[in-house]
């Protein structure tokens, strides 16, 4: 039986339906502010992103991980490439906690992606996949801005640059009898994140202090969460969660994690919606989503070794 701690499903077929299912419409709206007040995570169902298209994105993904790293290595990032983050191949290095490699690619249309020639089809599926969860993007931006409340159109018109959304295909190592951190506890510094995965698991959600799995489902669903910017933005009544990836023996596990993310220059701040209106103080003081994004790559590149010293979102905390 699911633990009340499970993770939220969300039906999205009403926003695809075409036919005016306005009932449908407030359900599932409701469902995902619910989710995004409870957990910060939900599992989408019937997102508009072909399941078979998600299990062939990951398959190629899964032989092209499986080449000689001699190979993978040729799909090295561009030099003098003006990409916001170096789009190619690349594994963590060994001092890192974290224990996987990936390949970084932004929208296809922006030309910084590299591609690997083999396996045969990587690119198509990868670009078709990018288009899909991209447009889920916006569908989940315009349900949020219900959820919040906000002007029609308010989000949309805030955050119109998706020059900066990207996706990294993951693989994660087997575990070691000693270890198996894959991915450090954290939270998405983005607006919103998706999650395609194999049926491995291993990614899990803090809530309560307990830690619930978010394992894929086998109705090709994706794991949807908010990151900090929504928590930001809404003054903590959306939740920004903490998640991690756990590693498991033998098996290598296979994702996608699309990020939907935000211009750097743009100011963030509590909107007066949640602040100034309701006459509640702001929980956090204005900064530039860059500024904010340069600290969260310093915890990567020049780890600290007290785990208190980590920048999080707090860092901004009144
Ligand atoms: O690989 C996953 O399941 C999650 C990845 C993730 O949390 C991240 O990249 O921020
Ligand atoms: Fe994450």
């Amino acid at each position: 039986m699911a633990s009340s701690c499970a993770l939220p499903v969300v039906d999205l077929a009403p926003f695809f339906a075409g036919d005016g299912d306005e009932d449908g419409v407030a359900r599932a709206t409701e469902a995902v502010r619910e989710a995004c007040r409870t957990h910060g995570f939900f599992r989408a169902v019937n997102h508009g992103v072909p399941p078979e298209l998600m299990a062939r994105a990951l398959e190629l993904s899964a032989a092209f991980f499986a080449l000689p790293d001699e190979e993978k290595a040729k799909v090295r990032p561009a030099e003098g490439s003006k990409a916001p983050l170096p789009a190619g191949y690349a594994r963590q290095p060994a001092h890192s906690a974290d224990k996987n490699e990936y390949v970084l690619l932004f929208d296809p249309k922006l030309g910084f992606n590299v591609y690997p020639a083999e396996p045969a089809g990587f690119r198509e599926a990868l670009e078709e996949c990018y288009a899909k969860l991209a447009k889920l993007g916006l569908l989940i931006q315009e349900i949020l801005n219900e959820c919040m409340g906000l002007p029609p159109g308010f989000l949309s018109g805030f955050n119109s640059d998706r020059g900066f959304d990207f996706i990294p295909a993951l693989r994660y190592f087997p575990a070691t009898e000693e270890e198996s951190n894959g991915l450090s506890e954290h939270e998405d510094g983005n607006c919103i994140t998706f999650v395609i995965q194999d049926g491995v698991g291993g990614l899990e959600v803090l809530k309560d202090d307990e830690w619930v799995p978010a394992e894929p489902g086998d109705e090709g669903s994706i794991i949807v969460n908010i990151g900090d910017v929504i928590q930001v933005l809404s003054n903590n009544k959306l939740k920004s969660a903490t998640h991690r990836v756990v590693r498991k023996k033998a098996v290598h596990r296979h994702s996608f994690a699309f990020f939907f993310t935000i211009h750097g220059d743009k100011w963030i701040e509590p909107l007066p919606e949640f602040t100034t209106k309701i006459g509640e103080p702001p929980r956090y003081k204005g900064f530039f989503y860059n500024d904010y994004q340069q600290l969260r790559m310093r915890n990567k590149t020049h780890p600290p070794t007290r785990p208190e010293d980590v920048v999080h979102i707090t860092h901004y905390a009144i």
